[in-house]
């Protein structure tokens, strides 16, 4: 890669002589499949920005001129040229390259968070600072056509729009799809824009010409008439953006440099607010990934470059939940799916396949999908919105006034609930109990493995009188976990009559909790661990063991901060019962990106963790050995 590794930075790839482009961006894709073949990552996202990216470094003087990438996971290249280019060894890896931008890493990258639609509001916060401070650069936002679904990017389309005299340059990264094909209005409107000619294609047909024949002749007449044409067709006032009172340039060829670097050079020197829209495929250039019907390898693991295959991926929490909402699809007519533009990955394809006519995606988004449920659920049928956890958090307030507050029953299915770690800070699925445990009325479960999975599932779409919330982290179930018996929805797993701690493990951390209890017996503790199955509400089983015990300890792989142990410390409060209660859980800090294992364990939350606390703990608790248990439970009872 002579020429890529040539570069130190943008200044340099501005230097670069046009000629050299093309060379440049095949490096650049021989380096992104030969890397990512390694470490896994967004292949297909990034393959579909070699030349938008390139253009848009020759065009805007980065970081100085900021260039904002919306979701963040298309930013390979850019990191490629603002000189990271060695660094992608370590992709997603802890201490490695973070797979999104990163201010820690590059003075390049402004925004690292990595949900979607967001870009254009920073764009429009970035603008209006420039403009207040006197300072005239443009901001450039880059912005998928899935991100576009996103209610956040209107909003701030709506306050972009409304100032003629802010610099804010939106390249709209058009290759039709989230992960599956882009679907609603804003899509069938993009795909009307992409068939009109483009002035840039005008111009380039110009350029052809006078290569063809220099000489005047019907070659230039062909030529001037296609300019013509194609001012008349791209300035004459039609399209969503241009109805906004946005200037428009385009359709682009996305993977035309020459073409792109010119529809951005007019698009800058309008001097205002404009949309360039280029039409890009994802993974193009790579046909394993450019032919691929799911999902143009949106993400991929680690694979052979050469044939363009991978590992078989083992049976996975999402398979469960898919399997099983199949079959309860088929016995309930009533229950309809929902997902936010992300149908595979949260396993709803299986159901989609078997009921197309009830299964809705509404785009990437997550406010609407919550509300448009509630007005399903209103209808008389039984929705199930299947998102990742940390998305959840977008339509806290949908979940709370139109779902809870209504009463309605509607299914929330969180995958990647707990921690995730390769994604980074922004994808741990970490806030959901504690977000959740302040909602009215709310239902959530958080299954050990397929045979509670399928449980709670099943509880959930028989509920009728509220929100309902299934819980399950990235990656493989356990081995099933069979409970010694069962006092309500609590499922007793290990018990010592000892009764020195009560373990209470939630949902995947119940394996590690009972290696932890073994760990503790060791040393002369007697732990009993138990699985609520359902955190919320705190069942009152729950709470009656918990008032045999001369300690309590929950386990939780969520936030501390109103998680499982608080709800729980504060419903044996309300019972009168004293029993000390301490909460192990995910602190309130970003984690910053790496192996899920990696995260937990920076996080306190490894066996040898949970055991050494509990002997702590109790160590320090020898005075209460006094207290008699009995008065405690009397308490209780009472
Ligand atoms: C709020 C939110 N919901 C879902 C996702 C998961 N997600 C990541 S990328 C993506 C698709 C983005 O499509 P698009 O904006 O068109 O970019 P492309 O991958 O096509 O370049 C989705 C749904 C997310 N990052 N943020
Ligand atoms: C940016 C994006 O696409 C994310 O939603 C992320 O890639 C999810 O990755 P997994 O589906 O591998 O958890
Ligand atoms: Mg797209």
């Amino acid at each position: 890669m002579p020429l890529l590794r040539s570069l130190r930075g943008p200044e340099d790839l501005r230097a670069l002589p046009p000629e050299q482009l093309p060379a440049l961006a095949a490096e650049i894709r021989d380096a992104l499949v030969a890397s990512v073949a390694k470490t896994g990552g967004h292949l297909g996202p990034n393959l579909g920005c070699v030349e938008l990216t390139i253009a848009l470094h020759r065009v805007f003087e980065s970081p100085r001129e900021p260039i904002v990438f919306d979701t963040g996971h298309q930013s390979y290249v850019h990191k490629m040229l603002t000189g990271r280019v060695e660094e992608f060894e370590r992709l997603r890896q802890r201490g490695g390259l973070s797979g999104y931008p990163s201010r820690a890493e590059s003075e390049h990258d402004w925004v690292e968070n990595s949900h979607a639609s967001t870009s254009l509001s920073y764009a429009d916060g970035l603008a209006k600072a420039f403009a207040i401070r006197g300072d005239e650069r443009p901001v450039v936002a880059v912005v998928g056509d899935g991100a576009l679904t996103g209610g956040m990017a209107w909003e701030a389309l709506n306050n972009i729009a409304a100032a003629q005299d802010r610099p804010v340059v939106i390249v709209v990264n058009d290759n039709g799809r989230s992960y599956s094909p882009t679907i609603g209005g804003v899509a069938d409107a993009l795909a009307t824009l992409r068939l009109r000619p483009g002035y840039e294609n005008a111009l380039l047909q110009v350029r052809q010409a006078l290569h063809k024949a220099p000489v005047v002749g019907s070659a230039l007449y062909d030529a001037l008439h296609a300019i013509k044409k194609g001012l008349k067709d791209v300035l004459s006032p039609q399209g969503m953006f241009e109805d906004l009172g946005m200037k428009y340039v385009g359709p682009v060829d996305g993977h035309d440099i020459e073409v792109m670097e010119s529809a951005l050079r007019r698009a800058r020197s309008f001097g205002g607010p404009v949309i360039v829209h280029a039409v890009t495929t994802k993974g193009f250039g790579y046909p394993p990934a450019e032919t691929d019907q799911i999902d143009a390898w949106h993400a991929t693991g680690v694979f052979d470059p050469d044939s363009g295959t991978s590992a078989a991926a083992a049976r996975d929490w999402t398979t469960a939940f898919s399997d099983e909402l199949v079959r309860i699809g088929a016995e309930r007519s009533d229950v309809v799916a929902i997902t936010a533009a992300m149908l595979h990955p949260t396993g709803l394809a299986a159901f989609a396949e078997r009921f197309p006519e009830r299964t809705f995606d509404v785009g990437i988004a997550e406010q609407h999908a919550l509300t448009s449920a509630a007005g399903l659920a209103m209808g008389g049928l039984h929705p199930v919105v299947a998102v990742y956890s940390t998305f959840l958090n977008r339509a806290f307030d949908q979940l709370l006034m139109d779902v809870a507050l209504h009463r309605q029953p509607v299914t929330v299915v969180l995958d990647r609930a707990g921690v995730t770690g390769t994604d980074g800070a922004s994808h741990n699925g970490m806030w959901d109990m504690s977000i959740l445990s302040v909602v009215p009325g709310i239902r959530l479960a958080a299954p050990r493995d397929e045979p509670t999975l399928r449980e709670a599932l099943r509880e959930s779409v028989a509920v009728t009188d509220g929100p309902t919330v299934v819980r399950f982290p990235k990656g493989a179930p356990p081995v099933d976990i069979p409970a010694l018996e069962r006092r309500g929805p609590v499922d007793v797993l290990r018990r010592d009559e000892r009764r020195d701690v009560l373990l209470v493990a939630v949902g995947s951390m119940v394996p590690m909790c009972l290696a932890a209890a073994e760990r503790a017996a060791d040393h002369g503790i007697g732990v009993t661990v138990v699985d609520p199955r359902w955190v919320l509400p705190v069942a009152g089983e729950l709470l009656d063991l918990a008032a045999g015990y001369r300690l309590v300890v929950t386990v939780e792989d969520g936030g501390r901060a109103g998680g499982v142990g608080t709800t729980l410390t504060q419903a044996l409060q309300d019972r009168g019962v004293d029993v000390p209660v301490r909460a192990m859980g995910l602190p309130q800090q970003f984690f910053d990106h790496g192996s899920r294992g990696q995260v937990l364990a920076d996080a306190g939350l490894t066996e040898q963790d949970v055991a050494r606390r509990i002997a702590e703990w109790t160590s320090r608790l020898a005075e209460y050995r006094e207290t008699a248990v009995a008065e405690r439970v009397d308490g209780a009872q009472q």
